[in-house]
């Protein structure tokens, strides 16, 4: 079983604009050498959060530490090693070298310039030609992946990518997660994503936690069930699970038949048999932090999910990995996006 390693601790953090509280986390913990997916609808805190956790702004109330560290005592260069790519970033009315340069300069850090301008270009899927392109010349998925290509060049130790798929096509989509995967693999960067193409973040990330309305809907590993939704004779969008198990979200007639649904493990539980409980196989349990809960992950029909136990439960049970379980989804707590 897993321990985690945590890189931040957030406790009881708010944040407000003009008096109205837009974030309001009590107790979160992020992983080191993770790429933690953040995932919520427009305004939910996203953007606010990153912000903070670069430490570009500082929340209004509460405390943040960094590696053990409280963020009011953090030395200008570690945070220096905390590198943001904002939504729609902006590039300076230069060069693409220039640009990629620019965070290099700062740091006065100017050797081999040339050379490391070429890997980071080719990092994001840009030949060596791009160098001399003037800022103009940039398609909107080129200019989004120079914007990267200079926040990498940095070698950060976490990174923070706010909607770096807005405005880009699929490919120029899929270059950027070779990017990401490759900064992980190279220099062991924790990276910090948001997204609206949700499958993209999905298959990105190894970590999720969902925000809504500025609280914290989930953290560790969130579930989300994605389309495609079938309707009931109701008119209530179902989820046909590939084994043929059915879940009816009740109260969704109004839902989109492309939605997402968020559902917390806490609103998911294991072996209290109702008449909508459905069966499923675990396949991993895991220690999610320092208390004495677990998270039980189970598949339905090729769909991972999850919910937490007490270690009491699971032994008393004798829960393992490969036991068959009943599960109750409490459909009414579902939050859709
Ligand atoms: N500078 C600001 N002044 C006033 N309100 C703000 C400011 N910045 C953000 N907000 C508000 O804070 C809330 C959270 O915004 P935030 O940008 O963090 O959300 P988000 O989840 O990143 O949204 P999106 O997906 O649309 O980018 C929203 O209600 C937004 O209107």
């Amino acid at each position: 079983m897993d321990t985690v390693k945590s890189l931040y601790e957030l406790k009881n953090v708010e944040h407000y604009h003009n008096e109205k509280r837009v974030l309001n986390i009590d107790k979160l913990i992020l992983e080191q050498s993770k790429i933690t997916g953040v995932f919520g609808p427009n305004g939910s805190g996203k953007s606010t959060l990153f912000s903070i956790l670069s430490f570009v702004s500082k929340p209004t109330f509460g405390t943040i530490l960094f590696n053990g560290v409280d963020s009011k005592k953090l030395e200008h260069k570690v945070k220096q090693d905390i590198v943001i790519l904002p939504q729609n970033p902006y590039l300076l009315k230069r060069s693409v070298f220039d640009n990629v340069i620019y965070g290099l300069s700062l740091r006065n850090d100017t050797k081999n310039l040339n050379q490391r301008v070429t890997q980071a270009l080719n990092q994001v899927g840009l030949e060596d030609s791009f160098k001399n392109r003037k800022w103009s010349q940039l398609s909107g998925g080129e200019a989004q992946r120079v914007a990267l290509a200079a926040r990498l060049i940095l070698k950060p130790k976490v990174l923070i990518l706010d909607e770096p798929t807005s405005g880009v096509d699929t490919n120029s989509a899929q270059l950027i997660k070779e990017a990401i995967f490759l900064a992980k693999q190279k220099w062991d960067t924790t990276l910090f994503i948001s997204s609206h193409d949700h499958n993209w973040l999905n298959h990105t990330c190894d970590k999720k936690i969902a925000l809504f309305q500025g609280e914290l809907v989930q953290s560790g590993s969130i579930n989300l069930l994605f389309a495609p939704w079938k309707k009931d004779s109701n008119g209530n969008l179902t989820k046909e699970f590939f084994c043929g198990q059915k879940l009816v979200f009740e109260n969704s007639i109004s839902k989109k038949r492309d939605s997402i649904v968020m559902i917390s493990s806490d609103d998911i539980y294991l072996n209290k048999k109702s008449s909508n409980s459905i069966k499923a196989v675990i396949t991993s349990i895991y220690k999610e932090n320092c208390d004495n809960q677990m998270l039980v992950e189970f598949v339905i029909g090729g769909i991972t999910l999850n919910s937490k136990l007490s270690k009491n439960i699971i032994e008393e049970k004798s829960l393992l990995p490969g036991s068959e379980v009943d599960v109750t989804i409490d459909t009414s707590k579902a939050c859709w996006i």
